[in-house]
């Protein structure tokens, strides 16, 4: 597997196509803004999504042709972004072509998760999921980490990760697809309510126990859509969560700093050109959780502090009087 296409050059989309460069890979990029496939071209790096990081030359372009043929495509579009961009995109398939999905989210009003939004926009391809710790700035500077790449044809899953894998990015497989996505999406849902947390400034015993408990929201849903438990205690669950819970490197958390200190919502996201895929992801998610019969209390609060249902304040309140019950998932 040679040419790897990406769909998508935002910070994250850009460190993929560094790294697949890096493993000797004939990347090519898709760039929805001119000025960023230009300079990516150009060898200037990504000036608007990943500034002052020194990349490596890459063929780009803001036409979407430039995916032709490939023998495998990353997608890294924002979730709910992702259909309107697969619906053009696949005229540019060939059969059977894996398109690996690298972006967190559920997309709102469908509750469809992005593997979902493949089948319904692509019959052509077969999804897999890529997912776990990685900040883009990190990866970039080509610091190392591991994920999780989800295929359920193992075959085609070791194809993948030799073709995007390197000793500083180390993809290890798995076939629980539903899993990975779950925990990608929820974590960063789970790393707002932690950024409230930490903006409340209630501590870090606060923090921990909100981090354990919102892994077991993560699992009960998980394991409710058909993952496999142990998926969640994997990179792209417990080794995702950790991540973005801990630092505002993290968009999620630190829009939930920032919520916590007592800014609105609107202000927060106006001052960004970056994506903070938890907040379209919450709504999705609770009614998802609903769906579903599962219990998501941490998530549901962070929800109804961005739908105007209750301010920071009440929503720690609610959480902190529910009833006392067994531990466990
Ligand atoms: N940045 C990271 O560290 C990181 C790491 C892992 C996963 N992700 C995930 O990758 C996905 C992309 O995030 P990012 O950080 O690369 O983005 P970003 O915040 O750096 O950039 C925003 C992206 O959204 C795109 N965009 C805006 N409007 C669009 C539209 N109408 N159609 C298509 N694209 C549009 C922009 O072109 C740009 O690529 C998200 O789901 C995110 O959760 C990000
Ligand atoms: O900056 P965030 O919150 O979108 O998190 C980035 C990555 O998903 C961390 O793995």
């Amino acid at each position: 597997m040679q040419t790897i296409g990406v769909l998508g050059a935002g910070a994250w989309g850009t460190a993929l196509a560094a790294t697949a460069t890096k493993a000797g890979r004939d990347v090519r990029v898709w760039a929805l803004e001119a000025e960023v496939a230009e300079a990516l071209s150009a060898g200037k790096g990504n000036p608007v999504f990943l500034p002052d990081i020194e990349l490596p030359k890459m063929q780009a372009s803001s036409d979407m042709s430039i995916l032709a043929d490939c023998e495998a495509i990353l997608s890294v579009v924002p979730a709910q972004h992702a259909r309107a961009c697969f619906n053009q995109l696949n005229q540019y398939l060939t059969p059977g072509v894996p398109v690996l999905l690298c972006s967190k989210g559920i997309e709102k009003n469908t509750l469809s998760l992005m593997t979902d939004v493949v089948h319904e926009t692509m019959p052509k391809a077969t999804p897999a999921v890529l997912s776990g710790p990685s900040f883009a700035a990190d990866v970039a500077r080509g610091l190392p980490t591991a994920v999780t790449l989800a295929c359920a044809d193992e075959k085609l899953g070791q194809t993948l990760m030799k073709a995007i894998g390197r000793s500083a990015f180390r993809p290890y497989w798995s076939n629980d697809l539903i899993g990975a996505e779950i925990g990608g999406a929820v974590k960063n849902v789970l790393a707002i309510a932690c950024g409230i947390v930490e903006g409340l400034e209630l501590g870090k015993s606060a923090h921990a126990a909100l981090i354990s408990r919102g892994f077991a929201e993560m699992t009960r849903l998980a394991v409710a859509m058909g993952a496999q438990q142990q998926t969640l205690a994997g990179l792209c669950g417990l080794g995702d969560l950790v991540l973005t819970c801990s630092s505002p490197q993290s968009r999620n958390m630190s829009f939930g700093m920032a919520l916590g200190q007592g800014r609105s919502a609107q202000d927060i996201l106006a001052e960004r050109n970056s994506v903070t895929e938890g907040v379209a992801t919450a709504p999705a998610l609770t009614e998802l959780a609903a769906r579903e019969g599962v219990a998501m209390p941490i998530c549901q609060a962070v929800h109804e502090i961005l739908a105007g249902q209750k301010n920071v304040d009440e929503a720690m309140t609610a959480l902190l009087n529910r009833p006392f019950k067994h531990e466990g998932f």
